[in-house]
């Protein structure tokens, strides 16, 4: 607020693309509609400029931080991040922190060409990802399809989709001689959604099949902890979900154990389920792949290998304290509840012990991975695969 009481709007800090300046402004809105204007204030990087393949130079991480340094030297008052796109390592000392919207459709979608779903795509059809995760998952299902490398923004991987050439067709970088040369492409659901794309998935790749990224499907508003203003914090607290919070805790947690980036061929998906009782359980499962079987190593080309990747796999579960989520810990004092859990001694917050549940349990489930041998597949090195 200026000294007047006339509201100056929040600068909201994004990156540029269509997709990123979609999703800020719908955290802007959301904002808005909680007493706190706000306006979209366009963070350009020297990534951003770059088309190549930006995996190879540390991965969609680099953005990142140039929105986190605008934030941290107050050239914006909030940043809003796809979370799966957040580096897990925190090297700000507690100077920033998350809000967490409701996660929106975590899963990964196939876009083919002519109606076709994964399962009905001809033997040799060739399916384009950047993504090794995506390519793994996707080669261990159809080892009899090709992947081919495929980068660049939501519209120019559309256009490669025989029938879906007129997408993308201002983009920088997508040649007239590439669009149209690819059977199908796997993007985020989530992604085409909010750019009101849905209507051209084929097939929506069940979550459990095909385990999306640690925190796809999310947005993360990030802000200063010092001195963010108190109307602000209250409109962030509304947007929050409690759900969505400890979950992605859990999926990060396992990431971060991994020492593994987002280019990293890690999959990792949380729910919140019940049990037979009825009590409040945090589910995890997390595959790690080898990417060499992935057809994306420029070795192989569009890998033909009879076999798909071998993938590591596991499921591990946490109780959570009852009744979470369904209370508003935010507002919740200590004694609050005092009826309702009789018996139990007072510790922390529900929030507060159920994200300390979630992150042991990633960091739990990457330690059985790495016994498995994980660590030939992530870390600094096949990282950069
Ligand atoms: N790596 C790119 C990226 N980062 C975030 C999204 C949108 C989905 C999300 O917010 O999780 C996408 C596009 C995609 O993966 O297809």
């Amino acid at each position: 607020m200026s000294p007047e009481g006339a509201p100056t709007p929040l600068r909201v800090g994004t990156r540029g693309s269509k997709l990123a300046t979609t999703q800020s402004q719908q955290v802007a809105d959301l904002l808005a509609a909680h007493g706190v204007p706000a306006q979209l204030s366009i963070v350009t990087t020297t990534g951003d400029l770059i088309s190549g393949p930006l995996a190879q130079m540390g991965g969609t991480g680099v953005f990142a931080a140039a929105l986190r340094q605008e934030l941290l030297t107050g050239g914006v008052d909030l940043a809003v991040h796809s979370l799966k796109d957040l580096p897990t390592q925190d090297a700000f000392d507690g100077a920033l922190a998350l809000a967490h919207p409701p996660r929106e459709d975590p899963r990964d979608a196939l876009v083919a060409r002519d109606g076709l779903t994964l399962e009905q795509l001809p033997a040799g059809a060739v399916i384009g990802t950047g993504s090794p995760r995506r390519a793994a998952q996707i080669r261990a299902l159809r080892p009899d399809c090709a992947i081919a490398d495929v980068r660049g923004n939501v519209g120019t991987r559309l256009s490669r989709v025989r029938g879906l050439e007129h997408h993308g067709v201002t983009d920088i970088g997508v040649g007239r001689e590439t669009r149209g040369d690819l059977d199908a492409v796997v993007l985020a659901a989530s992604g085409l959604a909010r750019l009101g794309l849905s209507a051209v998935v084929t097939d929506f790749l069940d979550p459990h099949r095909v385990l999306p990224a640690a925190g796809q499907g999310c947005l993360a508003v990030e802000y200063r902890t010092e001195d963010t203003a108190p109307e602000v914090l209250t409109a962030l607290r509304a947007l929050e979900d409690s759900a969505t919070r400890v979950a992605v805790r859990a999926e990060r947690a396992l990431l971060l154990r991994l020492e593994a980036g987002c280019a990293a061929p890690v999959g990792a998906y949380a729910q919140l389920e019940t049990d037979e009782a009825g009590a409040p359980v945090l589910v995890l499962e997390a595959v790690v792949a080898d990417p060499r079987e992935s057809g994306l190593q420029s070795s192989e080309g569009h890998s033909s290998g009879k076999q798909g990747p071998e993938i590591l796999r596991e499921t591990a579960r946490t109780p959570l304290p009852a009744g979470f989520p369904g209370v508003d810990a935010a507002t919740e004092t200590p004694g609050a509840r005092s009826g309702e859990v009789s018996g139990r001694v007072p510790g922390p917050e529900p929030l507060e012990q159920a994200e300390r549940a979630a992150a042991r349990l990633g960091t739990e489930l990457a330690e059985t991975l790495l016994g498995r041998g994980a660590d030939r597949y992530t870390g600094a090195e096949a990282g950069r695969a």
